[in-house]
């Protein structure tokens, strides 16, 4: 199998393959072919070879798509390095690899010059440095497509590390292969389709809707930056039909234009668990979300919700895709009996051969085991819970957070919860809560008698800390730290909101956990999966980087009024009410 583009571009050469829209240029698929012939041709002439690995750090632009496609063509391993990592971080990742080539931008020219050591380095713009080939002024060699093996590795994506050190993942031409095939399955394709690249070109989200879509005979649309009004205009200017998106963007989209576009058939909602409030939005405003769950280990999607499991489900990430399968292991590691939660492990033709230069220890005789909490339905329907890490050790027992941070959140006057472990001489770990509440008078004593109904008592917060908000990652999901630390100075503040006494606890520490609880657990905010999270966490966004709108426009509405107010908000017609977030509230949620 030669590239997916060569293929493409000799059956359909006239049909729409990219929008640009940072140049409103349109290329065709014999014009893309062109394009990416000349990249490629750059690219072998400056000494690079099928077999090889070539690393960029390039903003997601035309050039970077090509560079893709290019990779594929010569039979390179294309090795997307994140462009915001510090010189010192990138120089720990390029360490791992054997690279032959890196390209940059005259942005990552520096970091790139002081990271790499004795691998070339070409720019594509005005190169800085002398040692910097310029990437555009290199005469196009004549190449020939090379052909594939589908055990090739066709990209090395690295993970956000969110969780730990990020690795190296290895990921093959068949891995690639069977993602758009199975994605392809559950979204099905409309000849007509435009997917809006909004996620960066260094996570799998970001770059497998560009080789899908050439496998599709379908369109991408490519914008540079990620600003949420804009993004929402390219919906309705482009025709744009799918677009991937972390919460917080698609948040920030519907707090701009209340709505989005008619022209969308499927809005791919990962990177983070989606909460209760941005699905009730979703159905009021016919917004066709797709609840996901993937990882770079996968190629992407694992499972992926359709909008009617997604409404009547709060929280399922729907049934694993064609020939993937989820297994849930119990802590003896065999399969548990559905409602069970425990560590989900994925095998199927997309799941990653391997970490690169790491041997097989993530793998389990049941495939590869994420490191994530979650649990299945009778019919299948898969609920992802939390992190392992994110268990909380306390009084000899292990507890699963999001366990908690569910029943927290089925509190009327509580909006949002994490639920974390600090440190404690006598528990090992003391179970903690900060809390978002709609109700200034929520007293922790009427939070803990909550849980106490719903909880055995030693999984009950033994601190409740009260915030106005919970502090969130890039990508939306909880930024945990974060919250460690707020209730941490909370306590050593003394300004907790009350401490439960605690000596009643003490009957409840042998106490077996309840089973129920967990087959309840939906994750409505709590999880840290890796997922697209900066390499580098931007600080939480204060009150006053949030969007600011017109809060009757977008607030999720209560029943029975819905109906009266989704036509209002359905014009769009709040985009002067909204005025933009300024670049730096834009820097910290695009997901990159
Ligand atoms: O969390 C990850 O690392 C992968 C998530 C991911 O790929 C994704 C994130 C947001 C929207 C769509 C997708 C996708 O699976 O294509």
């Amino acid at each position: 199998m030669r590239d997916w583009l060569s293929h493409r571009a000799a059956a359909t050469p006239d049909d729409l393959a990219v929008i640009d829209a940072d140049t409103d240029t349109r290329w065709s698929y014999s014009g893309l072919d062109a394009a990416v012939d000349e990249t490629a041709g750059r690219l072998a002439n400056l000494g690079v070879d099928a077999g090889d690995q070539v690393g960029t750090l390039l903003p997601r632009t035309f050039l970077g798509v090509c560079l893709l496609h290019a990779a594929q063509r010569l039979g390179v391993t294309l090795v997307p390095l994140n462009h915001r990592l510090t010189a010192e971080e990138l120089a720990a990742q390029i360490d791992q690899l054997e690279l032959t080539l890196v390209v940059c931008d005259i942005d990552t020219e520096p970091a790139a010059v002081e990271a790499v050591e004795e691998v070339p380095i070409a720019s594509v713009d005005e190169p800085q440095w002398a040692a910097v080939k310029s990437f555009k002024d290199v005469e196009p060699a004549a190449i020939e497509p090379v052909e594939w093996q589908r055990e090739e590795p066709q990209l090395i994506v690295f993970t956000s590390g969110s969780t730990g050190r990020p690795k190296p993942v290895v990921l093959t031409m068949g891995n690639l292969l069977s993602s758009a095939i199975a994605s392809a399955f559950r979204l099905g394709v409309d000849p007509a389709d435009r997917w809006l690249l909004t996620l960066s070109l260094y996570h799998v989200g970001g770059i497998a809707p560009i080789f899908r879509s050439t496998l599709y005979g379908t369109a991408v649309v490519v914008r540079s930056d990620f600003d949420p009004g804009q993004a929402a205009d390219d919906l309705d200017r482009y025709d744009v039909t799918v677009v991937s998106l972390v919460p917080t963007m698609l948040k920030q989209m519907l707090d701009r234009r209340g709505t989005l576009s008619d022209s969308l058939r499927v809005v791919l909602l990962g990177g983070a668990p989606a909460d209760d409030a941005l699905l009730q939005r979703c159905e009021n405003y016919s917004v066709p979300v797709h609840p996901t769950y993937g990882m770079t280990e996968t190629a992407s999607q694992v499972a992926t919700a359709r909008p009617t499991d997604a409404f009547d489900r709060p929280g399922t990430v729907g049934r694993p895709l064609l020939w993937t399968e989820v297994t849930v292991l119990g802590d003896n590691d065999e399969p548990v009996a559905p409602g069970e939660s425990g560590e989900l492990v994925v095998s199927g033709p997309t799941v990653t051969p391997g970490y690169y230069g790491e041997d097989g220890e993530a793998f389990c005789p049941y495939g590869l085991r994420t490191g994530d909490i979650g649990y299945r339905t009778e019919d299948g329907s898969l609920f992802v819970v939390n992190r392992i890490d994110d268990r909380i050790t306390s009084g000899g027992e292990t507890i699963d957070p999001g366990a908690i941070v569910a029943v927290l959140t089925d509190h009327a006057a509580i909006e949002a919860a994490a639920v974390v472990g600090v440190p404690d001489e006598q528990w090992g770990e003391r179970v903690t809560a900060l809390v978002v509440s709609t109700d200034d008078d929520l007293s922790a004593e009427a939070v803990d008698s909550h849980c106490r109904e719903h909880l055995a008592g030693f999984k009950c917060p033994k601190t409740s800390v009260f915030a106005d908000e919970l502090p969130r990652t890039a990508s939306g999901s909880v930024d945990r730290p974060a919250v460690r630390e707020a209730v941490t100075a909370a306590i050593e503040d003394a300004s907790v909101a009350a401490e439960p006494d605690t000596d009643v606890d003490d009957a409840d520490e042998t106490e077996p956990p309840i089973e129920s609880v967990d087959a309840a657990a939906v994750d409505d905010d709590d999880d840290g999966e890796p997922g697209i999270a900066d390499r580098r966490p931007p600080s939480p966004m204060s009150p006053a980087e949030e969007p600011t709108t017109t809060p009757t426009d977008t607030e999720p509405i209560p029943d029975a009024e819905s109906d009266a107010v989704n036509d209002d908000a359905a014009s769009g017609a709040d985009d002067d009410a909204a005025p933009d977030v300024d670049d730096d509230a834009t820097d910290n949620s695009d997901g990159e």
